[in-house]
């Protein structure tokens, strides 16, 4: 008995905290990884005849903190619908006063200060080492610089997000010594879901919502989970517009690199 042909998308979304639904008319999609399952089962859809395949990146209730998120099966299963692009908007910090909360940010950089997370695809039957000197994919990033402007925002281009691994948020010490090495914006998942797109060739482009100044950058007490869902909610709406303007302008034949990332190497599984 032949399996239903499960609906494909080109580009995905994951969305986070406070960004649980995008798009109408939806379909959902069981999808099983080597992984497990996805944070939640991938909702498909269409906008402007762009398929989508949306993934709320803790599960649609929040269940899955940022170093429980199951990164591996969300970039595996949007893979196997046929996504190669995706979308990834989040909520950060700033460590700059010169970026206030409800900014846009398009990082081109990313520190990771994670620990004890599963990073790689790659870690048994061979060796698979991918570039990463630019964490992002070039066109997305371009492409979120131009459009996003018609959703009424003006981006930020470029700057080093750092991720820590929570989920606390930073001491006032350790915010300060981020902002002393000239990153700009600090959160707690771009690591590892930005490398494990690369890992499976597929273009990443983050969009970061500034929703608070890090402890060490205001002078109050400091940020709260409260203080983070507040101003997402005040800005989601736009950055839904955001995505939506970001996804018609992403090219449907990839000339960056992302592709090839993995060309030349042996690898111990296909890619599905
Ligand atoms: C809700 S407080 C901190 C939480 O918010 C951000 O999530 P996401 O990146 O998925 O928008 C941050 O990274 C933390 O996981
Ligand atoms: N200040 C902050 N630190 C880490 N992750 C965040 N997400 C939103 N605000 C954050």
């Amino acid at each position: 008995m032949s399996t239903p042909a499960q609906p494909a998308a080109e580009i995905g979304v994951i969305g986070g905290s406070g960004f649980y639904s995008f798009l109408h008319d939806t379909e959902e999609v069981d999808v099983q990884t080597p992984y497990g399952p996805p944070s939640a089962p991938p909702t498909v859809g269409e906008l402007d005849g762009r398929r989508v395949a949306f993934i709320p990146r803790h599960g649609p209730d929040h269940r899955y903190p940022p170093h429980r998120i199951p990164y591996r099966a969300n970039l595996w299963a949007l893979r196997s619908l046929g996504v190669r692009q995706v979308v990834a908007p989040s909520a950060v910090g700033s460590l700059t006063t010169a970026y206030p909360a409800g900014t846009l940010v398009v990082p081109d950089q990313l520190v990771d200060r994670t620990s004890g997370r599963a990073q790689t695809f790659f870690d048994e039957n061979g060796a698979v080492h991918v570039s990463f000197a630019d964490p992002y994919c070039p066109a997305g990033r371009r492409a979120a610089l131009t459009t996003t402007t018609r959703a009424g925002w003006q981006p930020i281009d470029g700057g080093t997000l750092v991720v820590i691994e929570g989920p606390r948020f930073s001491t006032r010490a350790e915010s300060q010594w981020y902002a002393a090495q000239g990153w700009t914006i600090v959160g707690m998942t771009g690591h590892p879901e930005a490398v494990l797109a690369r890992e499976l060739a597929l273009c990443y482009t983050p969009l970061c919502l500034v929703t608070d100044l890090d402890a060490g950058i205001e002078e109050g007490e400091g940020v709260t989970m409260e203080e983070v869902f507040r101003v997402f909610g005040e800005n989601v709406d736009r950055l839904r517009a955001a995505v939506s303007e970001l996804i018609t302008a992403l090219p449907a034949d990839r000339t960056c690199s992302c592709p090839n990332s993995l060309d030349g190497m042996s690898l111990p599984f296909d890619l599905p």
